[in-house]
């Protein structure tokens, strides 16, 4: 079967039905932001609903996104029992900043390396990531052009989003099937070859728990988890689960979940990790920073011995801070002198 042979079935057959029938599916439509569409219509008529605009960040439209996706099927049947190729590099090669200038920047990160993506809000550090998560070839609004061990990466590996070369971990998580959590988990161990479905679904269903503030069990609808406990669900299936060996983090912060526990769970065997952040407990436990400004690359900072030594009192100051979120959600009224001695305990914690 050809990509062209997967067109007839994907015009005319339900998203719901491709989806059961080719499970990494979801993840190609979750990747391309299409978590969200009405899976009863076929995928051109819930294209109809879909802001063009949205599918352009991709540098596709309402038709080529078919072709698109046809020729991912075709990728993941013809090689789906091979393991997913190595990586010795990604290379990102300057384009364009905001205003058009020339972002002067060949940047290559390795297995092992966590970089860090830092920025003001609306800055383009989320377009960085879905740059390499697209292996942008000088089409994508930042010119900038990504390599795959020093060279273009082809045509089938571009299109092989579906979690092979790169696991995608977005601010917002769609899912589009109304699965349990443990259906959903089996149903990608599956799809990914795993050899014991069983303790592969509960190992990831315990982790995803110890990293959500608000515990929920298999048989939740995934439809129904809160924005945190998607997003735990989704790490803890990429850290035990996926093959891909680079992972793209948009703003794990905001997930209301243990953060420094998710990096340590994602960081483990030579992955590649490119995290967007605002905050400085994760941006300094990075090796590097890539700073973005209007759109473009302007520094990249390795992190210093000093910024490391200084990681410590900074988490000082996270673990007090965390104390007191959790006084809030608990439902704690937060006393006259608690400010104070929150102070107190924030200077000591410098000279200790
Ligand atoms: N070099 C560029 N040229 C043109 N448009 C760009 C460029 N870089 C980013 N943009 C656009 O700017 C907008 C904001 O970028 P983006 O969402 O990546 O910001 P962000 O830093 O992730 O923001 P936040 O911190 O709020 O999540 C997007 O529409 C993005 O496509």
């Amino acid at each position: 079967m050809s990509s062209y042979d997967f067109y007839e079935e994907i015009v005319e057959t339900p998203v719901c039905v491709i989806l059961e029938r080719y499970p990494l599916a979801v993840d190609y439509l979750a990747n391309h932001r299409l978590g969200g569409i009405d899976s009863s219509k076929t995928l051109p008529a819930a294209l109809l609903d879909v802001d063009p605009e949205m599918l352009e960040e991709f540098g596709l439209d309402n038709e080529s996104i078919i072709d698109h996706f046809c020729t991912f099927l075709e990728a993941f049947r013809s090689d789906h029992d091979d393991r997913p190729d190595a990586i010795s590099s990604i290379t990102i090669i300057g384009g364009r900043n905001k205003s058009g200038e020339q972002e002067n920047v060949e940047l290559t990160v390795r297995p092992g390396e966590i970089i860090s993506i830092v920025g003001p809000t609306g800055s383009g550090k989320s377009r960085l990531l879905e740059d390499i998560e697209c292996m942008a070839q000088k089409d994508t609004p930042t010119l900038r052009q990504i390599l795959i061990n020093g060279t273009v990466p082809d045509e089938m590996r571009r299109f092989d989003t579906g979690g092979k070369l790169v696991a995608q971990l977005s601010q917002t998580m769609n899912f589009v099937m109304d699965l349990t959590v443990r259906e959903f988990l089996e149903m990608h161990a599956k799809s990914r070859m795993v050899s014991d479905v069983e303790d592969v679904v509960e190992r990831c269903f315990e982790c995803a728990n110890s990293l959500a503030g608000e515990k929920f069990s298999p048989e939740t609808k995934v439809t129904q988890l809160s924005g945190g406990q998607s997003r735990a669900l989704m790490i803890a299936d990429t850290a035990l689960m996926s093959a891909s060996p680079v992972i793209l983090i948009d703003e794990i912060e905001n997930a209301g979940i243990d953060r420094k526990e998710a990096i340590r769970l994602l960081a483990g065997n030579e992955k590649i990790i490119l995290m967007s952040t605002h905050d400085p407990l994760l941006a300094l436990r990075a090796d590097k920073r890539i700073v973005i400004k209007n759109g473009g690359i302007a520094k990249v900072l390795p992190t210093t011995e000093n910024e490391r030594r200084n990681l410590e009192k900074i988490e000082k100051v996270d673990n007090i801070l965390l104390g007191l979120r959790n006084s809030l959600r608990k439902g704690e009224v937060i006393g006259d002198g608690v400010v104070e001695e929150f102070m107190d305990e924030w200077f000591w914690s410098f000279l200790r």
